[in-house]
């Protein structure tokens, strides 16, 4: 070995060691918390980025802290859709769901979707257990309207988390298990709605008392100004986002809103990453730079 290269060998351990040592504040201070991750179907795009999500679920529970997981599947519903000939629309962010719509959700999200990210992380040992809003009366919903230039539109079986039973969640947790649930939730006749994975997140994430709420999407994070790529923001508090609501587009709103929920609802951070970047939630619980968008109840001082 020449010294170059013993020089190059010295700094990359010493690269390595850094990011390690860097972790120890966040391991001291998430140990035992829960955070309440969730995984939108437009970061779903290949399989090696599912497989280092799954890792990184194992990481988190390994290092001592709670990973809840929360999935979307959109785009996975619309190719469905698409495979079976029938219509897929959204309106105000949210998808026009007829009852034929709703077996279809069902279908993908609780035994395609939910069964994907259940079998990967079981790859690494006995941890997930899939979990629908229907199980142990998880969620409540309740038919909402979607908001389409400030008017309330019809959009069939939608629903809103009314209420969360979050002990079946609870009791996984305490037997060491990663939770992986799919947003479908019955109201209170028993009729199965179709609940956005965003706003799902949201409430589970206040219902637990987690410390965190993650957003993985297909975006760096929230940008003030969608699509200037200068106006992306990396910290903002509720009320600032409150004041920026009404001004975003579809995708985002459901989003944000439950950022807003979640912060409001007593989450210390919320946070918006960019699920297409391999690991980029190790990188957001574990490094002080953090990435994305991060919501704060309130303006802070302290970094964190
Ligand atoms: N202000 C904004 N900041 C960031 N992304 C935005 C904004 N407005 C609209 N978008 C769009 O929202 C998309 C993310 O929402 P969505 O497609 O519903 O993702 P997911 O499947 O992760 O829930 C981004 O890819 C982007 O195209
Ligand atoms: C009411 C509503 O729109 N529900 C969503 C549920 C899945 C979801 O939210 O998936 P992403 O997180 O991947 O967008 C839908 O049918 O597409």
């Amino acid at each position: 070995m020449t010294q170059q290269e013993a020089g190059d060998r010295l700094a990359t351990a010493a690269e390595k060691a850094s990011v390690l040592v860097e972790a120890l504040p966040w391991l001291q201070r998430f140990h035992g918390a829960t955070v309440v991750i969730k995984y939108g179907g437009n970061a779903m795009i290949d399989d090696e980025l599912k497989r280092a999500f799954a890792h990184d679920m194992v990481f988190l529970r390994l290092a001592g802290l709670h990973p809840v997981v929360v999935h979307g599947g959109g785009p996975q519903i619309t190719a469905m859709l698409d495979r079976l000939g029938m219509e897929g629309e959204f309106r105000g962010g949210l998808r026009v769901t007829s009852p034929e719509t709703m077996d279809v959700v069902r279908m993908v999200l609780v035994g395609q979707v939910g069964r994907e990210l259940v079998g990967l992380i079981n790859q690494h040992g006995p941890y997930a257990v899939g979990m629908s809003g229907e199980d142990a009366r998880l969620f409540t919903a309740e038919r909402r309207t979607a908001t389409v230039d400030g008017e309330a539109v019809d959009v069939g079986l939608v629903g809103d988390v009314v209420s969360v039973n979050a002990d079946a969640v609870l009791d996984l947790i305490k037997a060491g298990r990663i939770p992986v649930v799919s947003t479908v939730a019955p109201d209170a006749d028993g009729v199965v709605h179709n609940v956005n994975a965003d706003t799902a997140a949201g409430a589970l994430a206040v219902a637990l008392g987690a410390e965190k709420l993650v957003v993985l999407t297909d975006v760096e994070g929230l940008y003030t100004n969608w699509p200037d790529r200068g106006s992306l923001v990396s910290r903002l508090d509720a009320d600032q986002l409150a004041e920026l609501l009404p001004s975003l587009s579809s995708g985002m709103v459901p989003k944000m809103e439950a950022c807003l929920r979640a912060v409001r609802g007593g989450v210390p951070r919320a946070h918006v990453i960019d699920g297409r970047l391999a690991h980029s939630v190790l990188l957001e619980v574990f490094t002080s730079a953090g990435v994305g968008t991060m919501v704060l109840p309130a303006q802070v001082e302290e970094d964190a």
